[in-house]
């Protein structure tokens, strides 16, 4: 067992819902962490005397929250981040996709894994819902690394059979063929479970859509995500080659692909229904701030989601995004609802510190074991600890209060201020990490 004892925050409650009061910040808090889950919790000094045993690890130079969780990422696209001044499709024909049709390459994908979950966890990731590759073998990959780090991911096979470059098509019984493999093999096992995935509805017909449909039955604990709502000229898009469809949501609903286990990402530009629908099924979205941003999708509707019901959390949306750090999704999303004036979501420091962990859990339907650091829940932690003299740093020496300091650590922070990361106890980035094996690269 370990005794940490740290300035501790975290969002047990909803602050969306309940007001920046839903913020519990503990100034000297102790947690007791037995085989990765919190055991105890309380005031330093009340733990320690019930446990004087325990070593002590003193993490009061820094601030201890729940592990970041990112509900939408994409695998292939560690390696173009920073494709800026193209909107979606024409970034996706451009840079997305050439990059992705690279991971036909074994060596090449488990390099691009390895690098993928690293960044990740040194971003202070614990939890994320990730885009796989359209290979079987590249999707194997990335779960093979998460299980290496410890990463507490789901992910899946991507599949299309239509628009994409010849390279990445598939049809529908090779996507079943294969997905269920990847499913039989991964789902469940240790943190790891399986998410059918179909791109968007732009590159999946209505047979794949259906096999879709049909993997997800295999299973009632399997997820499913795609995306939803992102540009105008993909929605106008998806419009023509649906008839049928109410709208763009419509196209998986039909299938019977939005249910509670549902993640979609962006939706930018719902419909009154749209909305409706998510928040009778419980599905959830995903917001990508810098992602909109950076492919000028445009401002999302936090406070219609909200209004309706419907559930939101974070995503980084590598590649298009900007990064992997969740620290700066929320400060964009933080600066995207003040841009939008009246009609904007008020997110202080709670808000966004719930948005980037607890929210994202109670998304993925892993809020029993994740999201916040009360007792029982996994230890998936970082410690934000700047180096002396950043500005971080001093700006955290000069703070008022809890929420200020996480105002600022949001303001500020990157990966290279988040000194230590854990997985279930386990310290996945920082100092003791285990030091991951020599990449393959001789194998290409
Ligand atoms: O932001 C996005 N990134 C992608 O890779 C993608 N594919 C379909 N739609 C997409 N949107
Ligand atoms: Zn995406």
């Amino acid at each position: 067992m370990t005794l940490y004892r740290a300035a501790v925050m975290d969002t047990p409650r909803d602050p969306l819902v309940e007001g920046p009061d839903a913020l519990r910040a503990d100034a000297d808090a102790g947690l007791l962490v037995r085989d990765g889950v919190v055991a105890a919790r309380g005031p330093f000094a009340a733990v320690a005397a019930a446990h004087p045993e325990e070593e002590v690890v003193d993490l009061r130079a820094g601030v201890l929250l729940p592990g970041f969780v990112d509900t939408h990422v994409h695998y292939p696209q560690v390696r173009i981040i920073g494709g800026l001044g193209m909107p979606l499709l024409d970034w996706l024909t451009s840079c997305a996709l050439p990059e992705e049709a690279r991971l036909a390459d074994a060596a090449h994908a488990r390099a691009v894994a390895r690098e993928f979950v690293d960044g990740l966890v040194r971003a202070g990731t614990t939890t994320a819902l990730v885009f796989g590759s359209h290979f079987p073998g590249a999707t194997d990959a990335v779960f093979a690394a998460a299980e290496a780090v410890g990463l507490r991911m789901t992910a899946g096979l991507v599949v299309g059979d239509r628009f994409l470059p010849e390279p990445l098509l598939t049809t529908p019984d090779a996507a079943l063929a294969h997905g269920r493999a990847l499913l039989e093999k991964w789902h469940g096992r240790g943190r790891l479970r399986y998410a059918v995935t179909p791109r968007f509805s732009l590159s999946t017909s209505d047979a794949m859509l259906e096999a879709c449909a049909e993997l997800l039955a295999a299973r009632e604990d399997v997820w499913f995500t795609s995306h939803l709502n992102e540009n105008p000229t993909e929605i106008e898009e998806v419009r023509r080659l649906f008839p049928g469809a109410g709208h763009y949501l419509d196209s998986y609903h039909q299938h019977g692909l939005v249910t509670a286990r549902s993640v979609l990402a962006h939706n930018v530009h719902p419909t009154a229904h749209e909305l409706e629908v998510l928040a009778g099924t419980g599905a959830a979205v995903a917001h990508c701030p810098t992602s909109n941003c950076s492919l000028g999708s445009g401002l999302f509707p936090l406070a219609a989601h909200l209004d309706a019901g419907v559930r939101v959390a974070l995503g980084s949306d590598v590649g298009a995004g900007s990064g992997f750090c969740l620290l700066k999704e929320g400060l964009q999303a933080y600066f995207v609802q003040r841009l939008l004036g009246p009609h904007g979501v008020d997110l202080g420091p709670a808000a966004l510190l719930h948005l980037a962990t607890r929210a994202g859990a109670l998304a993925l339907g892993l809020s029993d074991q994740v999201g916040d650091l009360a007792v029982g829940k996994q230890f998936d932690a970082v410690w934000v600890r700047p180096q002396p003299g950043t500005t971080l740093d001093v700006v955290l020496r000069h703070g008022a209060d809890a929420p200020d300091a996480l105002a600022k650590i949001f303001t500020l922070g990157t990966p290279s201020d988040i000194a230590v990361v854990w997985v279930a106890g386990r310290t996945v980035s920082g100092p003791s990490a285990p030091v991951p094996p020599p990449l393959p690269l001789e194998a290409a």
